[in-house]
């Protein structure tokens, strides 16, 4: 079998013993490439003055990480420019905060066109190629035109707008086209699959067509979503392949945690009060303004509970040389201290704003000793957050996830999660309440439900079905 090669926009480095970061996409994507060998491609995090030098290559066992610079030039205009202002806000609904440029979009095409021309001279003819994500969408364009002729697949982190959205996009058609270069293109959930085939529908160049043999793509996930294209004179596969965590792995590390250090000291320092916990990077399409006032909502509306309930927000700064992203810093530190005037006592802070990152293992336990987990982006391709607040869970005396319906999560966690719609305060209030008196029996069979399907659909099985329906095309050949 060939080699794997893996291009992605941020590359998880291993550290010096070799182990790769804990989080979940890296080690089950480490483990593939481990297997049979091959090599990680991507933007080192560094940026240069002048023109960015040759790549940097370090080996690990039989992986190759390599890396470039790029400029700040090249930064400002394919990472903060078009990838976060233009592609980031369209993707998820937000055409009010989509602003394009000219040159930012000639930016992101040259970065493409470089992580195109350095990774040409490395592939190998059994070579298969999988490409991440927003930033790389004119990849496998770049590598046809350079002859490459190896198996391409794509796999979109983020949602797919409907038509009305895309076309609002300047310069849509050139992107939506150009993914017709890949072999097989994943995304998150079938919605995202009806609204791209939608997209190239509505647009008249391309629609879904019977597969090889009348054969059907292999996906594994249990949505039945998968289909096999005809697009500006290409067949490719498309499917929906909504991406795990390493479940297993988090439950016990949540277990272990919750007796140590921060996480004691923190449920100490809650005096017996009821955690309602939320977890985003500070970017708004994770909802965090409406949130707050849902919570402060609840408060309102349920004044015997105040006192006994405190939020806890976490928010790692993201994507700070963004405006949208800046503002939103002051907007939400405010936001919190405003509520916090509003209702707090002397002996009572009703929410705890922490503005920065936390450790996998701090969060693991922060989750377990939470009554509610509150995961209420406008919209997110998946939402990692929600699923590993399940996975952290004491299956004796489980918390509630309160979840928005704009996740990607929501389509795995029906049945399992109380459902919000993050634009209605009152509802998301009335949820807050709903999961704080639920009881024990209603809290455990929903979380049954929840946990067997992230048990059942883990990271690793979702990086399998990936690979083997990427494969399947090589294997037919
Ligand atoms: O690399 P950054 O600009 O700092 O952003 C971090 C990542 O954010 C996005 O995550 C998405 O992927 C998650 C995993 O599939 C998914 O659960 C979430 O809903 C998405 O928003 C982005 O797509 C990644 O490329 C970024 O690295
Ligand atoms: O302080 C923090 C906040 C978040 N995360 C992790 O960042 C990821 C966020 O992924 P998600 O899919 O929820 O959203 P994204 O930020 O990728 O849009 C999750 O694995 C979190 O555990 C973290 O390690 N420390």
């Amino acid at each position: 079998m060939g080699r794997l090669i893996v291009v992605s926009n941020r590359v998880p480095v291993p550290d010096r013993n070799g182990n790769p970061p804990a989080g979940g996409l890296a080690v089950a994507v480490h483990a593939a490439l481990q297997s049979d060998g091959g090599i990680w491609m991507g933007w080192s995090g560094e940026t240069t003055e002048g023109e960015p030098g040759p790549p940097t290559v370090r080996q690990e066992g039989n992986i190759s990480y390599v890396l470039s610079d790029l400029s700040q030039t090249d930064v400002d205009e394919y990472y903060n420019g078009f990838a976060n202002r233009v592609l980031w806000p369209i993707f998820h609904l937000r055409l009010d905060l989509a602003e394009y440029a000219r040159r930012e979009m000639a930016g992101y095409f040259r970065v493409n066109r470089l992580f195109a021309e350095r990774l040409v001279p490395m592939i190998q003819p059994d070579d298969v190629i999988w490409v991440h994500d927003y930033h790389l969408i004119p990849l496998a364009d770049e590598l046809r035109k350079r002859g490459v002729t190896n198996r391409i697949g794509f796999f979109l982190h983020i949602p797919w707008p409907p038509a009305d959205i895309m076309f609002a996009m300047p310069i849509y058609d050139t992107i939506l086209r150009s993914l017709a270069s890949y072999d097989l293109i994943g995304f998150q959930t079938d919605y995202d699959l009806e609204n791209f085939i939608g997209c190239l529908r509505r647009e008249g160049c391309g629609d879904q067509i019977r597969g090889p043999d009348g054969g059907d793509i292999a996906v594994g996930n249990n949505t039945g979503a998968g289909s096999w294209i005809r697009a500006c004179g290409r067949d490719f596969a498309a499917a929906a392949f909504p991406i795990g965590i390493d479940t297993a792995r988090f439950a016990s590390l949540a277990a272990r945690v919750t007796a140590r250090g921060q996480v004691r000291d923190m449920r100490r320092s809650l005096e017996g009060r009821a955690l309602i916990i939320g977890v985003d990077r500070l970017d708004y399409s994770k909802g965090i303004a409406q949130r707050i006032d849902a919570y402060e909502r609840f408060l309102q509306n349920n004044p015997d509970d105040r006192e006994r309930v405190t939020m806890l927000q976490v928010a790692p700064k993201s994507r700070s040389d963004v405006p949208e992203y800046r503002a939103m810093q002051d907007a939400i530190a405010t936001q919190c201290g405003q509520v916090n005037g509003r209702h707090g006592t002397i002996n009572w802070v009703p929410i705890r704003y922490v503005n920065r990152s936390l450790s996998r293992a701090i969060l693991a336990g922060l989750y377990r000793e939470a009554r509610v987990g509150l995961v209420t982006p406008l919209r997110d391709g998946m939402n990692l957050v929600a699923k590993e607040f399940v996975a952290a869970q004491d299956p004796e005396d489980p918390g509630v996830l309160v979840l928005s319906r704009f996740a990607g999560a929501a389509r795995e966690l029906a049945g399992g999660a109380v459902f919000c719609n993050p634009y209605d305060t009152d509802q998301t209030a009335s949820a807050i309440a709903q999961a704080l008196s639920m009881p024990l029996a209603e809290r455990q069979e929903r979380w049954q439900r929840m946990m067997g399907r992230l048990l059942d659909y883990d990271i690793t099985h979702w990086c399998r079905d990936f690979m083997t329906a990427l494969r399947q095309g090589t294997d037919r050949a």
